[in-house]
């Protein structure tokens, strides 16, 4: 048995839009040639801004979205060349806890049916024993077993968060793919949910495909992070690592934006201002350089590969040894000397900028 349970093969995923002015359709590629592969056992976090593709790559894994190109491999089998028995099969073993606690479950039915669905859909099980699974799946979420039998609406967000969490394990999965999972629910709340999550995993033995806008929530439950940028993954590794040194100016950005729990509310500045370009024509190049700080000529012309940069690391950067082994990292605020040695690498990248190719940045200040 290999320690790959789940692998995307150079995905590709583009979706048809319409032009609002003139009605001619433009074409996004939501996700741009991915390659990725998922350990058993582990919670890998996808994290990037809205809109860059992570929930199209989540629907890609489990096939609830065919790709454009490239391959989805389960196990070692081509999911697209499945049989309907072993489709069966797949449907039961990947599970997708989805974003909205609110709407993703059918208010019409009782909070049993909706965690029973999936068993009687899969026929697994006689009606007792289908209860009692319930029971049980309730009970491993910290709900109760009477709580079967009231309505999604008597439940609070992160409750109603358990409860799809309950019916994404009735059929036993080996891996779950959370999209979200807990963005639309209070700060306060999230922490408890994804602890739930963490938990469940370590009983169950599964494997956790986590999507996040937000690194904040999955900093302490992910074993690895993929960052997502314009469809494309600009940077996978280690998650303790990432954390402490980023590679990829992208993911610098993204870990500026936490807060610094040492100095409480305070939050080191983002690098970058404004929204990512349009996924309907991404830049030449880098997809990065109108937002980099470092962006130089070589960026704006060549795209940057995702190479091996040590190991358990991969960025998509030209320059990342120069960015990352400066010793940056996101509590630089906090730190002067990694701060000034930042300073360094961001003047001389600078210096080699004319004054009509330098990006909109900021410097790296303290708020
Ligand atoms: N069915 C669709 N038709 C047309 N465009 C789509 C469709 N689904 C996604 N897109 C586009 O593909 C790009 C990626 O969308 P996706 O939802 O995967 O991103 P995301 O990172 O998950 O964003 P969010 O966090 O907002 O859900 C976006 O530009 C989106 O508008």
């Amino acid at each position: 048995m290999t320690d790959i349970i789940l692998s995307a093969q150079g995905l590709v995923r583009r979706f048809t839009a319409r032009k609002p002015l003139f009605g001619t359709p433009s074409v996004v590629q939501a996700v741009s040639d991915v390659t990725l592969d998922v350990r058993r056992g582990e919670t890998l976090a996808i994290v990037g801004e809205s809109g860059c593709g992570k929930s199209t790559l989540a629907r890609l894994l489990t096939r609830l979205l065919a790709p454009s190109e490239g391959a989805v491999v389960y196990d070692g089998r081509d999911i697209a060349s499945l049989s309907d028995t072993e489709m069966r099969t797949l449907r039961r073993d990947m599970q997708f806890i989805f974003q909205d606690p609110f709407s993703s479950l059918n208010p019409r039915m009782t909070v049993g049916a909706l965690i029973e669905e999936p068993l009687r859909i899969h026929r697994m099980g006689s009606a007792p024993e289908r209860r009692a699974k319930v029971a049980d799946l309730l009970r491993k979420v910290g709900l109760r077993p009477e709580h079967a039998d009231r309505f999604p609406h008597e439940f609070s967000g992160g409750q109603r968060q358990r409860i799809g969490i309950a019916r994404a394990l009735a059929t036993g999965p080996r891996i779950v793919v959370g999209d979200e999972p807990v963005s639309a629910l209070d700060v306060s709340i999230q922490a408890q949910v994804v602890n739930i999550l963490e938990d469940l995993k370590e009983e169950l033995g599964l494997t956790l495909v986590i999507i996040a806008h937000d690194l904040a929530v999955i900093r302490h439950i992910s074993d690895r992070v993929a960052v997502m940028y314009l469809g494309e993954i600009v940077e996978l590794g280690d998650a303790a690592a990432l954390f402490e040194k980023p590679a990829h100016p992208y993911t610098e950005t993204l870990l500026s934006a936490i807060p610094i729990p040492a100095t409480g509310a305070r939050k080191a500045r983002s690098l970058v201002d404004g929204d990512p370009p349009n996924p309907i024509s991404p830049p030449p190049g880098c997809r990065f350089h109108t937002r980099c700080p470092y962006a130089q000529a070589r960026c704006r012309s060549e795209r940057p590969g995702l190479r091996t940069l040590a190991p358990d690391r991969q960025v998509a950067c030209h320059f990342a040894e120069d960015l990352s082994l400066a010793g940056v990292d996101a509590t630089m605020a906090a730190r002067p000397a990694a701060a000034e040695r930042r300073f360094a690498v961001y003047s001389n990248a600078r210096a080699n900028m004319t004054g009509a190719e330098t990006n909109k940045t900021k410097l790296p200040t303290e708020e």
